[in-house]
């Protein structure tokens, strides 16, 4: 299902439910048009294109969660190829950028926590990390949040990164509004996590 990965050593890959708009954040990072806006699940494939202005090539995975009109096995399908995607290409993918609907998160996860459930985003984060993978939390949507700092206090919450968010701000968490441009807080968390990166590529040397 996922062969269509170029054959690139650094990458950056997008991930999220469905419908939080990476599509619309893709088309603002390279500057090509997505299908966005139609139903959910749109997003099949995982998409491959150039971050412009550096060396890598971004992927969006596709979108995981529920998705009206689409069967629970696709849905489960989908979920399992992304896990399978994350762990073949772990060694490459230099940052793991979770798109979330800044005004929908935190209901989304409170719903699906339990005893015996994990939030598919939340699994996601820790999946990424337990794979060394650095992640970033691209809360998108801000255009639509009030209570910024409240809201995004609790996005930490979720993913046990302790509140004040603005302590993880320009390393994991990144406030965006894909819709009009404004995702300079991820272009920043990005690049933090690429120079790590490229530095211990220098440090392997010594
Ligand atoms: N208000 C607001 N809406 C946004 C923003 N970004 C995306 N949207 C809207 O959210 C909806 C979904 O956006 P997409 O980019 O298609 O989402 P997606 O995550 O690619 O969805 P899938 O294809 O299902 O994976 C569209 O109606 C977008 O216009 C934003 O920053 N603010």
């Amino acid at each position: 299902m996922f062969d269509s990965r170029p054959d690139r050593d650094a990458e950056v890959v997008l991930i999220g439910r469905s419908n939080v708009g990476k599509s619309t954040l893709m088309r603002e990072i390279t500057g090509h048009t997505f299908d966005t806006g139609q139903k959910p699940g749109v997003t099949r494939q995982p998409n491959h294109y150039d971050w412009t202005s550096e060396d890598f090539v971004i992927s969006d995975l596709p979108g995981f969660g529920f998705m009206a009109g689409v069967p629970d096995d696709v849905q489960d399908d989908i979920k399992t190829h992304i896990v399978q995607y994350l762990e073949e290409h772990a060694d490459k993918i230099l940052c793991g950028v979770i798109v979330l609907d800044g005004k929908a998160a935190v209901d989304i996860i409170d719903r699906h926590s339990g005893p015996d459930e994990i939030p598919h985003t939340v699994e996601m984060f820790g999946f990424c990390r337990e794979l060394g993978i650095p992640v970033v939390l691209a809360v998108n949507k801000m255009d639509k949040v009030d209570d910024r700092d409240e809201r995004l206090n609790e996005i930490c919450e979720r993913f046990g990164l302790f509140p004040p968010w603005k302590q993880w701000e320009g390393e994991t968490i990144a406030p965006i509004t894909a819709k009009t441009g404004n995702i300079d807080a991820l272009n920043q968390a990005v690049r933090h996590h690429l120079h790590d990166a490229k530095r211990d590529d220098l440090f392997k040397f010594f």
